[in-house]
């Protein structure tokens, strides 16, 4: 590792592997990430849990590190500062990010920081790399920095805004409504709604269909409730479960008072992007163009897709934002606030989702699988919570991943049940953050053949229109 930055407003930790200059990295990729702690509890590096699709030749600046290494056979990169084994090494719940310049190169690693671990006794081995964090960055100070490509990012509202939290008041006066995040597989619904909450209620994945159901995420203001409503990716369907998702999320169109038609401005509109802005034309709400994404380059260097979007229909207002960045959110959340129909609050104004833990919690075990697992594998998947039990020490809960192939629940348990065991102690992380609380994480493999097709299971294990509407 060359340096590192702390930024203590967004609680990221940079990790850099050569200078960075401005708009240098242009690409991202995303994968679970330990801490690595000495005897003293400091942090001295990182364990990133990488998967088949980095190849050795990206790595070219990260393994020129001296204790940077890549255990090849479980994917494990080890990022360190020292020659020394972790005493603990703690898996965080939100997964770091690879920055990649345009050679596909990793130049830096981000990771989200949860505030205990940002304490001047947990830092102090790192403390000796560390640069300021400027809000201006110059070459070789500071975070990753990345240039819009269609949008200068001083048309954006600061990226230090806060997601607003619940208020219990009473106003006069209440405005309510649904507002549908639309768009095809992988324009990042779910990190939009997570961003907006400020808390994941929705899993997020660098694979499409990630969502399968409509989940619904409550914003409760003074005076006002959002309820966003994070649909399935449109998709062509090639199974039954791909039908239900695409319903599901077309049925959402007709009864939310604001559509957010969310795309990918790094990449031109494709033929789904068409269909499913037409399909928005014809509901009734107001209709809102979303540009995602704005924080990577185009596709293809010097190309805008800004015109090509706006002409798929009629907007009434269009927004760059970036979900993952945090960008542009306080504007879109004033456009929505302002088309809200006057009715009163749908939800307790504590409320933040409508998923229970135990879905949450499932949730979390298929988000780790979709990062871990190639190809098919964890769209073939579907979870049970079989028992959950709180006990004086811990929550006890297991679950059944089912499966539809033997094949596959050979690869989902892995060798010596390796895979299954990096599957369950990354969702165990995630739970424990959500409840607060130790838990104790059993995880059992079933085959349940061919159940994306088979409508009896698929109404068993709760992928019926009828749950969701
Ligand atoms: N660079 C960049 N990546 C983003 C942004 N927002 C989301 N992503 C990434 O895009 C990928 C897909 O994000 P999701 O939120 O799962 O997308 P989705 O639209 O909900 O996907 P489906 O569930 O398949 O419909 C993830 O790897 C996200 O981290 C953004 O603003 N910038």
């Amino acid at each position: 590792m060359k340096y590192c930055s702390l930024d203590p407003d967004v609680g990221t930790l940079y990790l850099y592997f050569t200078d960075i200059e401005e708009g240098q990295a242009t690409a991202v990729m995303e994968y679970p990430v330990s801490l690595l702690l000495d005897a003293q509890g400091a942090i001295f590096g990182c364990r990133l849990d990488l998967d088949d699709e980095v190849i050795l030749s990206q790595l070219e600046l990260v393994l020129e590190g001296s204790y940077n290494w890549l255990d090849g056979e479980y994917g494990h990169l080890y990022i360190r500062i020292a020659d020394e084994d972790p005493v603990e090494t703690i898996t965080l719940s939100e997964t770091a990010i690879l920055d990649l310049d345009d050679d596909d190169l990793v130049l830096g690693i981000e990771l989200a920081l949860p505030e205990e671990w940002r304490t001047p006794e947990r830092l102090q081995r790192l403390t000796p790399l560390m640069v300021t964090f400027d809000d201006e960055p110059v070459d070789g100070e500071g975070p990753v920095v990345f240039t819009p490509p269609a949008i200068s990012a001083d048309d954006l509202p600061d990226s230090d805004e806060e997601p607003a939290t619940p208020v219990a008041e009473e106003p006069l006066q209440w405005r309510s409504g649904f507002v549908a995040l639309v768009g095809k597989p992988n324009v990042g619904k779910s990190t939009l709604l997570n961003a907006l909450l400020g808390e994941k209620v929705a899993i997020v994945s660098p694979r499409p269909q990630t969502t399968r159901v409509p989940v619904r995420g409550i914003l409760s203001r003074p005076g006002e409730q959002i309820i966003f409503i994070d649909t399935p990716g449109i998709h062509e369907p090639s199974h039954r479960l791909g039908k239900l998702m695409v319903e599901l999320a077309e049925r959402t169109l007709p009864n939310a008072d604001v559509i957010c038609f969310m795309v990918d401005i790094s990449q031109p509109p494709t033929r789904l992007d068409r269909m499913i802005a037409q399909q928005v034309q014809r509901a009734r709400g107001h209709k809102l163009l979303v540009l995602n994404k704005v924080d990577q380059k185009p596709k293809r260097p010097g190309e805008n897709y800004l015109p090509a979007y706006r002409e798929l229909g009629q907007w009434e207002m269009e927004i760059a934002i970036s979900a993952r960045r945090r960008l542009g959110l306080t504007a879109l959340l004033s456009e929505i606030s302002a088309r809200l129909p006057e009715g009163p609050p749908l939800y307790p104004l504590d409320q933040m989702t409508d998923q229970t833990e135990q879905q949450l919690a499932a949730e979390f075990v298929r988000e780790k699988a979709l990062f871990y697992l190639q190809q098919e594998v964890p769209h073939a998947i579907a979870i049970e919570v079989e028992e959950w039990q709180e006990k004086e020490t811990a929550t006890y809960i297991r679950m059944t991943i089912n499966v539809e192939k033997e094949s596959q629940k050979g690869i989902l348990i892995g060798a010596g049940g390796g895979m299954l065991k990096k599957i369950g102690s990354a969702a165990r992380a995630s739970i424990e953050r959500m409840l607060g609380r130790p838990v104790y994480l059993d995880l059992w493999v079933k085959v349940r053949p061919n159940w994306r097709d088979d409508p009896s299971a698929l109404g068993w294990l709760g992928y019926r229109a009828k749950n969701f509407l």
